[in-house]
């Protein structure tokens, strides 16, 4: 026989053993509606050579013409989009279905495996041990910070004298000023040293991740790795990497010998820490070290794991929820003069007066404000589990291995869920009880849901009230409507570009 000969015989071996290996599945995925595909590559003729806005117009299309439950299939990513509010509750409620999916694992290599992408007793251990570091009189210490910050950020804004300016990297630079003190106790100084090789850091890893997300070659591990975008990415991770170890290991040195429980991070022996920078504010660092101290041991590359997390969980997140209120707040005047009054309510006219915890949690109007941002723009627009059994639901049964991807996004604009969709109305959220539940999600809920969201509330109300007494805030007809895309993160193409004229 020849040597062709076994060559076919070999491959039409290897094909119907996977269509045996697959039959369920396949069996399963084909009765899930999508678009049209093609014969041999799928959906991939879909998003072939599209620019990242250009893919979210065609998710948006194919979710209106195939929703709530669709599919698309495309080399190394099948998933199944969810925006029916009673699946997504199962889902999000489900202790069993709490694996990430494989997107998450470009950014394993930053991150590791941190409360975000962890699973099993790992996930479990860390939830518990974190959970505290979020409780609300640890919360309060971080209003200083917010504030302090937010402070050095109207400063830096009032330079610009009102005029326009893409506003998004400044935002970014100030969360990642705010997290950095929070998370680690470091004053990074984001927003006035513009030198700092950590932020550089920050802002290239995460372009990279946007490139690589969008390139399907870039997609395959075993080929990425022999790119030089590879090769950039891993020297960008080693500087993240360094940075976050030397801060660990000098709090560690600074711990060793201090008797510290957890209720003494403000106490006097945690002041004074100046070698690199350090303040007393440490909460979230000092927790993860002293439960070693206590025996459930912590590595630190498990410390490094979870404090790397925050960084790039509370960053990106609440920049891009802070940059979409304000361009509302611009373009809707009415709204920004209430949210302005009701500072005023709270906190008089004088603007040295700097908000307290009570303070922001008053700002009730300001609060449905965000909620109606993070409806129709939520930070985090699509997130996605892997399905480690079958599951069946409302006629469903969605095979075992396959990725579910939950859509706030979509939900947010969904007619039947939210009347007149596009409207901004802030007043939607004067009674939940008229939401249906599960359809608004921003932080998704149950068991994996986001352990920062107070956090990130405290925060987007600290600064964007600091910013509204402060500033009128402006935008050109033509800047009124942003160019969604989204790579983990909801953003716009064409920047967020508002002028902020000084009020006073
Ligand atoms: C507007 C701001 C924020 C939004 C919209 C947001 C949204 C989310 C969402 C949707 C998830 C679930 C992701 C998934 O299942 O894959 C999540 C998880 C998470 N978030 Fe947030 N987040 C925000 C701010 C923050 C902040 C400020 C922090 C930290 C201080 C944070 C820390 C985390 C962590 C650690 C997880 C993983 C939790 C787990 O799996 O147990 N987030 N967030």
């Amino acid at each position: 026989m020849s040597a062709v000969a076994l060559f076919l015989i070999f491959i039409t071996g290897v094909y119907f053993w996977y269509q045996e290996k697959y039959k369920r599945y396949n069996e399963l995925m084909d009765k899930i509606p999508c678009a049209k595909p093609h014969p041999i590559l799928n959906h991939l003729l879909y998003f072939i050579n599209k620019r990242p806005g250009e893919i979210f117009i065609i998710l948006e299309k194919m979710a209106k013409d195939h929703g709530p439950v669709w599919k698309f299939q495309i080399p190394l990513s099948e998933q199944i989009v969810v925006h029916d509010p009673k699946i997504v509750e199962e889902i999000l409620l489900s202790q069993k279905i709490i694996d990430k999916s494989m997107e998450y694992d470009f950014i394993i290599d930053w991150l590791g495996t941190g409360l975000l992408i962890s699973t099993g007793s790992k996930w479990h251990k860390r939830r518990k041990i974190i959970t505290p570091a979020f409780h609300f009189k640890i919360l309060d210490q971080f209003v200083d910070i917010m504030n302090k910050n937010g402070d050095v950020f109207v400063e830096k804004l009032k330079h610009f004298e009102g005029r326009e300016i893409n506003i998004y990297p400044l935002i970014s630079l100030y969360a990642l000023d705010v997290v950095c003190e929070s998370a680690m106790g470091y004053q990074l100084n984001a927003q006035t040293d513009e030198d700092s090789e950590y932020v550089k850091a920050v802002k290239e890893i995460t372009e990279l991740l946007f490139l690589r997300f969008f390139d399907t070659t870039k997609r395959i591990k075993f080929l990425y790795q022999f790119t030089s975008m590879y090769r950039r990415e891993q020297q960008i991770i080693k500087t993240l990497h360094k940075f976050t170890e030397s801060v660990i290991s000098s709090r560690r040195e600074h711990l060793k010998g201090h008797d510290v429980n957890a209720n003494s991070t403000t106490a006097n022996d945690l002041q004074n820490i100046d070698e690199i920078g350090m303040k007393k504010k440490t909460a979230f660092l000092d927790l993860l070290l002293q439960v070693q101290v206590n025996g459930q041991s912590l590595s630190d590359e498990g410390i490094r794991e979870e404090v790397d997390t925050f960084m790039f969980e509370a960053h990106d997140t609440t920049s891009s929820a802070i940059a979409f209120t304000l361009l509302n707040l611009a373009k809707y005047k009415d709204i920004q003069k209430r949210v302005l009054e009701e500072c005023e309510e709270i906190l008089g006219d004088d603007l040295s007066q700097q908000p307290t915890m009570q303070d922001l949690n008053k700002m009730n109007y300001l609060e449905k404000v965000l909620k109606e941002t993070l409806r129709l723009y939520p930070s985090v627009p699509f997130f996605a589990r892997k399905l480690n059994t079958e599951f069946s639901t409302e006629g469903y049964t969605f095979p075992k291995g396959v990725s579910l991807t939950v859509a706030p996004y979509f939900m947010g604009r969904d007619p039947k869920l939210f009347p007149d969709p596009l409207k901004f109305d802030p007043s939607r959220f004067d009674d939940e009880k008229n939401i249906r539940l599960f359809s608004f999600v921003p932080f998704s809920a149950g068991p994996r849901n986001c352990i920062g969201q107070k956090y990130a509330m405290l925060e987007m109300k600290s600064i964007i009230s600091k910013l509204v007494r402060n500033f009128e805030i402006t935008v050109n007809k033509e800047n009124e409507e942003p160019q969604i895309c989204a790579q983990l993160i909801l953003q716009s193409t064409n920047g967020i570009n508002l002028s902020l004229k000084p009020r006073k």
